[in-house]
């Protein structure tokens, strides 16, 4: 993997941050784009921008065909059975606010057990927060090692028969821990539980595939994976996804329609009722290509090596605290930390002064900063397009930031 060939097809690389070249620690938050999926937009819109499905005109068909191209692409990427399977969203949030609508929602009584960790983003978190709440569920906590890890035994303790669905994350975007969800779903089904993975951080770093992890609904969004921002994929098991009934009614997820009832299309458009995102998901179709053209163990490899390089440098400053495993192989792209007496959104705007852009806040895991005893957090998160250079800008920021608010103790 050349890094200098990937790093020439992202343009924004190119850009200067206050006088100095951007050095981009952000990628969790959202990834950049490489020309491959700005392209494939610009030539959507300026050859055969048209509404998809229903058209009997050239552009048209040109448009559902790519449409549904793409919605191939995220089949195989995923490994998904088949592409009825694959119901493209929004992003993250929707896919699992749609679990939460036409699963939980629907099918959990009072009695029954909703399980999540602390660890969740909050858009894994508050669906099902709301859900118990709704239905009279109970919602239940796994518990979490220090290190943001989690342990089979407390998994097998925490899922009992009254489990009926439990939802994680498969990498924490805080902790950077990758999760056994492949194990939790083995447990979860030996007790008759559904199991949804959130894949937000992991579907742009590791390989899926949702028959080996045998996860029952998976939640990506495009735009952490160098595709667009606005379009999502909700992966569920074809017999699951049948029984749940759509909440969002209109035009494109109809087969017939009388004064007083209707009846849905089939899967997965009766859950893409209106236009959809054609252009975002034809983004994410070139996204996926560009990904496999690179190919996954190869990306793995090489955030491997630069959160390994991170760990080591950072754990060299004696006023920064990391956040998570110290194995780097029990991590994905990011390292989350503190650095003693400078608040993170300091921290962040002396970097950002030097170009180089980092993620301070809570994260939307306002209950994991809680666990953590702090109020936010400074991320470093990286991609492909990262560099052990990257990461050198990184520390020696680090240095200045430390040595201009740490007048007092010095
Ligand atoms: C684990 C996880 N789940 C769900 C989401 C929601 O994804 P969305 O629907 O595409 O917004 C995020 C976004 N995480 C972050 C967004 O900005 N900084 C982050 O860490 C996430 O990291």
């Amino acid at each position: 993997m050349n890094i200098q060939e990937i790093r020439d097809q992202f343009p924004i690389l190119k850009q200067q941050v206050n006088g100095h070249p951007l050095v981009y620690l952000d990628s969790s938050a959202t990834s950049q784009k490489p020309y491959a999926v700005i392209e494939a937009l610009r030539d959507y819109y300026t050859n055969y921008n048209s509404n998809v499905h229903r058209g009997a005109h050239t552009l048209g068909s040109l448009a559902t065909d790519a449409y549904e191209n793409a919605r191939d692409k995220v089949k195989s990427f995923i490994h998904a059975r088949e592409s009825a399977e694959i119901v493209f969203t929004r992003g993250t949030t929707a896919s699992l606010n749609l679990v939460a609508q036409c699963y939980v929602r629907e099918f959990l009584k009072e009695g029954d057990e909703i399980l999540i960790t602390l660890m969740e983003h909050h858009s894994n978190l508050i669906p099902w927060q709301q859900a118990a709440n709704k239905t009279g569920a109970t919602l239940r906590y796994i518990p979490i090692q220090p290190d943001g890890t989690i342990r089979l035994e407390d998994v097998e303790e925490a899922i009992t028969s009254k489990t009926k669905f439990v939802s994680i994350t498969h990498v924490s975007n805080v902790m950077g821990t990758i999760h056994p969800v492949k194990q939790i779903a083995a447990i979860a089904h030996r007790h008759g539980a559904v199991i949804c993975v959130d894949a937000a951080q992991s579907a742009p770093h590791l390989q899926l595939d949702v028959q080996d992890l045998d996860c029952d609904f998976m939640a990506i969004s495009g735009h952490k994976m160098v595709g667009p921002t606005g379009i999502g994929v909700l992966y569920g098991k074809k017999a699951l996804l049948e029984q749940m009934t759509p909440y969002e009614y209109g035009g494109e997820m109809i087969d017939h329609v009388d004064l007083y009832e209707s009846t849905w299309k089939e899967l997965p458009w009766k859950f893409e009722g209106g236009t959809p995102n054609i252009a975002g998901a034809i983004g994410l179709g070139a996204a996926i290509d560009f990904l496999q053209q690179i190919g996954l163990t190869n990306i793995r490899q090489h955030e491997n090596q630069l959160v390994s390089y991170a760990l080591e440098q950072l754990s060299l400053i004696e006023e920064v605290s990391i956040y998570g495993p110290k194995q780097p192989e029990l991590r994905s792209g990011l390292v989350t930390f503190n650095v003693s007496d400078v608040h993170p959104h300091d921290l962040a705007t002396v970097l950002d002064s030097e170009g180089i852009a980092i993620r301070a806040g809570h994260h939307c895991c306002q209950p994991l900063m809680r666990w953590l005893n702090v109020s936010s957090t400074a991320r470093a998160s990286f991609y492909i397009y990262n560099t052990e250079e990257d990461i050198d800008a990184l520390v020696k920021g680090l240095k200045r930031a430390i040595s201009y608010f740490n007048y007092v103790s010095q």
